[in-house]
């Protein structure tokens, strides 16, 4: 979009009903209306790689309805991200639900191609296994990118029952790989049971620092974000959103649930507090709509993912001023 473009925003909630017809993320137009975009937004209905309960197939979709009454200003970062740069929803990425190794490729493979037309990737739903395929598409244009991995678990194990890509595996494939930067990982969140001390061990040995749940509660979130956004400084910046990263009580739609977790204010805030680092894309996963009550886990996502789009458009349109000062 060059600079007199103006970004097609969200239909009007206060002419047409928010509860009204079909759901995008935050009613912003689909792809195919506006031709390209600055920030695609993706749905990937995929839960075939989960060691617990199933269901993260139905979270995108289920982000989507809860992200109906988001607005179009956000006070915490003084922005109003779907008019600094076209965000807009590309629908869903359509995995082999039967075949893993097939699913992974055809996300990478989708990646590929909205990341091709410029755009930065916010993409939703689906269980963690597809964080490896949109890190590889990341790192074709990036090159190695920082990692930081919100979550209950280290998602560092090597495999399940002889599978290598598993919603417990990603992030030790893409070290394997050399798609990460690992001079800038960490993990935000991390509690519960593991299998051995040797968990701790292997990922330490990966690169990975951890900030776990209790080090948010003790240390606070603005400590936290100041620690982060050092480690990562101006490196490309993937941010990977388990949402079971989230307390149970903020969080019951998901797959492997883990007691003693961040609050949703905590996630938010740490969020708010990185918006100056280079976020060249982002997921949020795990949510299981099955198990939600409320739509609490799937209106928690939606304000996360809504954080995470308006740091991507406020980079995109400083980024645009700074050209067009040139
Ligand atoms: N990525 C998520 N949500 N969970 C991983 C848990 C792997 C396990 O069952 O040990
Ligand atoms: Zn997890
Ligand atoms: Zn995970």
């Amino acid at each position: 979009m060059s600079s007199n473009e103006t970004p097609r925003g969200p239909v009007d909630s206060s002419r047409i009903p928010r509860y009204a017809g079909p759901a995008t993320f935050a009613r912003l137009p689909r792809l195919d209306e506006v031709g390209r975009a600055d920030v695609a937004v993706v749905g990937v209905p995929f839960d075939a790689g989960v060691s617990y309960r199933p269901g993260a197939r139905f979270g995108g979709n289920a982000i989507r309805e809860a992200s109906r009454l988001l607005r179009p200003y956000n006070p915490a970062q003084d922005a109003s991200p779907f008019a600094l740069a076209q965000v807009a929803d590309a629908g869903d990425i359509a995995a082999n639900p039967f075949d893993i190794n097939e699913a992974v490729e055809t996300v990478e493979g989708a990646a590929d191609e909205l990341l091709g037309n410029g755009a930065r990737l916010m993409t939703l739903g689906g269980d963690h296994t597809i964080a490896l395929p949109l890190l590889r598409s990341v790192a074709k244009r990036h090159g190695p990118v920082a990692l930081l991995h919100f979550d209950a678990h280290l998602d560092t194990w090597d495999t399940y029952f002889g599978a290598e890509y598993t919603h417990g595996t990603p992030f030790r494939r893409a070290v394997e790989e050399g798609i990460l930067d690992t001079s800038a990982l960490s993990h935000v969140g991390i509690r519960g049971p593991l299998y051995g001390r040797k968990d701790l061990d292997d990922d330490e040995k990966m690169g990975f620092g951890i900030v776990t749940s209790a080090d948010v509660m003790r240390r606070g979130v603005d400590e936290v974000a100041d620690q982060l956004r050092q480690r990562i400084g101006d490196r490309p910046l993937y941010i990977s959103i388990d949402i079971d990263v989230l307390d149970p009580a903020h969080a019951p739609g998901t797959g492997t649930p883990e007691a003693g977790g961040m609050t949703s204010r905590e996630l938010l805030e740490i969020l708010r507090g990185l918006a100056s680092c280079n976020l060249v894309s982002a997921d949020v996963v795990e949510v299981a709509p099955a198990y939600d009550h409320a739509e609490i886990t799937s209106v928690a996502a939606s304000h996360t993912a809504y954080e995470l789009t308006t740091i991507m458009s406020r980079q995109i349109a400083q980024a645009r001023k700074e050209t067009e000062a040139k």
